[in-house]
């Protein structure tokens, strides 16, 4: 008898193809699943899961008594209870690695739309305004040779710092819990507190992992010790951000702008006041999303599911020790 692979949102085609000549397949594409019998069905047979952001709890793991591994198609997973998935033994794997380069194209992006004000200016010609000089209001500011803040200078904050170092002469500094000596040495990365980060930064770029010590580490108190020039770009997770203070720093001109890809809650609320602000450029979490990115993503998540359910070690796991106690 085939394993049964639980296949939700956003696996490339190609892959689920290749997956349905190994396993039986069921696969759901859109968030719709509490309540969904089919849902239900497909959990309680499950020896696999790959898919994005499927939230796994407790409760979500009391309805899956044959399940072995859950693969994400992302690199965050701040989406699964780990601590629950390793007590059960399951085994729980991430995409490490195949994303930096997509995802730091479109937070340097984001940065840049948001500094030369891109798609507020698209508009401007788009709805026919543009039939006078432009004024100085509609100025953006330099990114060159600004100073560029990076909190989390992990995989995806060296790819960013390498495109702001080669390519925009940046100066950068980064924050971290411990020193990342590539960083220092290809790019010039400074070490900084992080105090000393958000004062001193002509651009502040978020790009840590969702964790209990990362929450909400950007408020109120930290948009007032920003420079009021600065630019606070978020590429991480929402939630590592009160979104209210950056509101209100936003309105009060406490800082210049913000880019943002990520919300506390997706989709967002088109009610969410962030929306209505002219000095905020935003996009739906598409940082790693390219056709050819995601592709890479899903093969990276359907080998880690193999290796699984062959009994070997995914490339990519995240609980060593529900490997290493099997
Ligand atoms: N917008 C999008 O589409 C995407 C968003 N992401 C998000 O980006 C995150 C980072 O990805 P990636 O670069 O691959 O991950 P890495 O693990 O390679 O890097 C994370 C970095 O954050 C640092 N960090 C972790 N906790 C803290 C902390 N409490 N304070 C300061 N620094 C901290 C780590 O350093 P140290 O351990 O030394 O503190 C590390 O350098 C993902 O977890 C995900 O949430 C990822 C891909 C796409
Ligand atoms: O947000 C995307 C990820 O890979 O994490």
């Amino acid at each position: 008898m085939k394993p049964n692979v639980l296949v939700y949102m956003r696996v490339d085609k190609r892959v689920i193809k290749e997956l349905e000549k190994e396993y039986e397949v069921t696969s759901f594409h859109n968030h719709e699943y509490i309540g969904n019998p089919d849902f239900d069905l497909a959990l309680k047979k499950a020896d696999g899961i790959i898919g994005l952001s499927l939230k796994v709890t407790k409760e979500l793991l009391d309805n899956a008594p044959n399940l072995k591994v859950v693969c994400n198609v992302s690199v965050g997973y701040d989406n699964l209870d780990l601590e629950e998935l390793s007590k059960r033994k399951i085994l729980a794997t991430n995409t490490p690695g195949v994303l930096d380069d997509t995802t730091a194209d479109a937070i340097f992006g984001l940065l840049l739309s948001t500094a030369r004000r891109i798609p507020e200016l698209d508009q401007f010609v788009k709805s026919g305004q543009w039939d006078i000089s432009l004024q100085p209001d509609q100025y953006g500011v330099d990114v060159h040779h600004k100073t560029l803040g990076i909190i989390g200078m992990g995989n995806i904050g060296r790819a960013i710092a390498r495109r702001a170092h080669f390519g925009f002469g940046m100066d950068i500094l980064y924050h971290n819990r411990s020193k990342n000596k590539e960083a220092e040495e290809l790019y010039q990365a400074s070490y900084c507190e992080f105090d000393d980060l958000l004062t001193q930064s002509d651009f502040v770029c978020l790009m840590v992992p969702a964790t209990k010590e990362t929450e909400k580490m950007i408020g109120a108190k930290e948009f007032q010790k920003m420079k009021k020039s600065a630019i606070f770009i978020n590429g991480s997770r929402g939630k590592n951000v009160d979104e209210e203070a950056l509101y209100h720093a936003l309105v009060n001109k406490e800082i210049h702008a913000a880019g943002i890809d990520v919300f506390t809650n997706e989709p967002t609320n088109p009610d969410n006041p962030l929306l209505t602000l002219k000095n905020l450029v935003t996009l739906p979490h598409i940082g790693s999303s390219t056709t050819e990115c995601e592709y890479n993503m899903s093969k990276l998540a359907a080998k880690n599911l193999r290796a699984a359910l062959n009994g070997e070690k995914p490339p990519s796991l995240l609980n060593e020790t529900s490997w290493l106690i099997k």
